[in-house]
């Protein structure tokens, strides 16, 4: 079974504070960090860009987990791998060409993420997954933290698994959108080995980042 890892997403971090919450989330035993990136179009949102990702870069040593939430993605993938992302994840529906992006992101030495909407179906990337490091299932309509979870997602975990046993290929599977303490189990239960988690992580107990992501951990 693969570790457990745990990508606190900084989107509900206190963003005058950036740098210290890295710090914090550092010492909390976090595996990577997960930035979330939104353009206001392909999400409804907007939140941060390479800039910002290159500011931090320096402060950490831990993985930056970027998540492209923008269309179209292909032309910016290199400004996100020279501002130090380490996981570039993008959504099939925001490229022309699936491959051609896959093959971008590999060109230029980092991890490929593909990332699945709660109504994408595995069939947009079954022929890829062999190029993929990581599947991204999203368990909420991406574009804002806080959100309910929703467990219909978990069969996708679930068929994912099954597929990656079956072909005897190796991807991580992240889950991302309402992780708490109530459904962390069910998405380990059902393959997934690294949960993201924005509003848990920061929110609970007083903001008690240790204890949050410990609690994540434990199954
Ligand atoms: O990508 C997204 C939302 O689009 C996520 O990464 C959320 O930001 C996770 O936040 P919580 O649901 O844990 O608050
Ligand atoms: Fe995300």
């Amino acid at each position: 079974m693969k570790k457990i890892q745990i990508s606190p997403s900084i989107l509900s971090a206190d963003f005058s504070q950036l740098r210290n919450e890295i710090k914090r989330l550092e010492e909390g035993g976090a595996d990577m960090i997960h930035v979330d990136v939104m353009d206001g179009h392909f999400v409804p949102n907007l939140t941060m860009g390479p800039p910002i990702i290159k500011s931090l870069r320096k402060f950490t040593k831990l993985p930056f987990d970027v998540h492209l939430m923008i269309s179209p993605v292909h032309k910016y993938i290199k400004d996100y791998a020279d501002a130090g992302a380490d996981i570039i994840t993008i959504h099939p529906e925001a490229t022309e060409n699936l491959a051609v992006s896959i093959d971008h992101i590999k060109s230029l030495g980092k991890k490929v993420g593909v990332s699945l909407n709660p109504e994408s179906k595995i069939n947009l990337i079954t022929d890829l997954l062999n190029q993929i490091d990581l599947v991204l299932i999203m368990s909420v309509n991406p574009g804002f933290g806080g959100q309910k979870f929703m467990p219909e997602v978990l069969e996708k975990i679930k068929e994912l698994k099954k597929i990656r046993d079956q072909k005897n290929i190796d991807f991580d599977i992240e889950i991302d959108g309402g992780i708490n303490f109530d459904n962390n189990k069910l998405a380990i239960e059902a393959g997934a080995n690294i949960l993201v988690s924005g509003t848990t992580i920061f929110k609970n107990n007083n903001g008690d980042i240790k204890k949050n992501i410990d609690l994540l951990k434990s199954s």
